[in-house]
């Protein structure tokens, strides 16, 4: 029995408690908002992130971040991309034992677009108390996790000991664990699939069917594997988990919040009235922002994501952007990755 701290007390960290603590540990769970630790403690459920789910005794809920870190070795970081900096520097300040953050968040941060481990590692500068960071990805809703229906997942660090730990920690009859040696893959698979999710959603909206859901998977897994090679990734890497396997579970589960969003976007509603309307974490929307830096700073292109990121910023409609997408100059579907 291992006792881990879950940093973010949303969909996604409540269904990895449950998982760890199904797996026996002493889970410790932190939010920042007293009500909800107060209904995670007494009633056992999460009504918002996660209703109709019983939480496992073991876990209980803390309001302060420094009493559900201070006797753990092992912290998942459950929080959306843009507060990672945040909680990590204060999880680094309250602890004073050698940790392992296993972050489980899907984004590239826009501005720097670093990736959430690099973003991690900055953080900790100078700080002598981080031992490793290791990535969970994969196609895995937290609805579902939750519900302990068969999952698979990826775990990565440039530690292999340190993913190792985190397969063990995690593994189960319903949540099955692979270790990946691809950090850089892995994080990239899982942070821009959410812009192809995005448009997926956007189809929808508009009425598309499914021949376009399939162009825009297939195509979208073309410029992300462009991106990642550019980036030093193993291209097979997008065939995987945390590559193809959650792209096909975000473009296609209803449970996704990015696919849900899009279509909102296709009906015609505006950014604003989706992110207030939705009230989780859609992360391909700043994401998209981070992935159309890095196309025109890497010269790769990425033609969906240019097109979502022109419907998000820029005010062209998403039918214009279909049309500009289909009209593009004729090209040769296979490419060559590496020079
Ligand atoms: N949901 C899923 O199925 C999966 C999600 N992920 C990834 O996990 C990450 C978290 O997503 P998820 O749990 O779904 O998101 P949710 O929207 O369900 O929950 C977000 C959680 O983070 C907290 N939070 C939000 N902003 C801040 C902040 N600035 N500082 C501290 N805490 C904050 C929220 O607290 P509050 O309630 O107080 O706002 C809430 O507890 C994302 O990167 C997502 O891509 C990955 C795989 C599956
Ligand atoms: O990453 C996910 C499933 O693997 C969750 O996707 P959404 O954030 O779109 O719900």
């Amino acid at each position: 029995m291992t006792t881990i701290a879950v940093v973010g007390s949303g969909s996604w960290g409540t269904a990895l408690g449950m998982v760890l603590a199904d797996n026996g540990h002493d889970v410790r769970m932190w939010a920042r908002r007293a009500d909800q630790i107060e209904e995670m403690n007494t009633k056992k459920t999460n009504e918002k992130y996660l209703p109709e789910v019983t939480l496992p005794e073991t876990m209980s809920g803390f309001t302060s971040l420094e009493e559900a870190v201070q006797p753990v070795e092992v912290v998942v970081l459950a929080v959306p991309v843009k507060a990672i900096r945040e909680e990590t520097k204060k999880l680094l300040e309250v602890s004073n034992r050698p940790l392992t953050i296993i972050h489980v968040s899907k984004g590239i941060e826009p501005g720097t677009q670093k990736r959430v481990s690099e973003m991690i590692e900055e953080e900790a500068n100078g700080h002598a108390n981080l031992h490793s960071v290791v990535v969970l990805s994969g196609p895995s809703h937290a609805e579902e996790v939750s519900r302990r229906q068969p999952t698979t997942v990826t775990v990565s660090s440039t530690n292999l000991e340190s993913a190792q730990y985190a397969q063990d920690l995690f593994m189960n009859q319903n949540f099955r664990v692979y270790t990946h040696s691809d950090l850089v893959g892995v994080e990239l698979g899982g942070a821009l699939k959410n812009i192809i999710a995005l448009v997926c959603g956007v189809t929808n909206g508009l009425g598309y069917g499914d021949n376009t859901k399939a162009a825009i998977m297939t195509r979208g897994l073309a410029e992300i594997t462009r991106m990642g090679v550019k980036l030093g990734a193993d291209p097979l890497t997008f065939s995987g988990l945390s590559g193809l396997g959650d792209l096909i579970v975000t473009c296609t589960s209803v449970h996704s919040r990015n696919f849900r969003a899009g279509r909102l976007i296709g009906q015609g509603l505006s950014l604003d009235d989706v992110l207030e309307q939705m009230g989780m974490a859609v992360e391909g929307v700043r994401t998209t922002q981070a992935a159309f830096e890095m196309a025109n700073r890497f010269e790769v292109e990425m033609p969906i994501t240019s097109a979502i990121y022109h419907v998000l910023f820029n005010g062209i409609k998403p039918e214009d952007a279909a049309g500009e997408l289909m009209g593009r100059v004729k090209k040769h579907e296979e490419e060559k990755l590496t020079d």
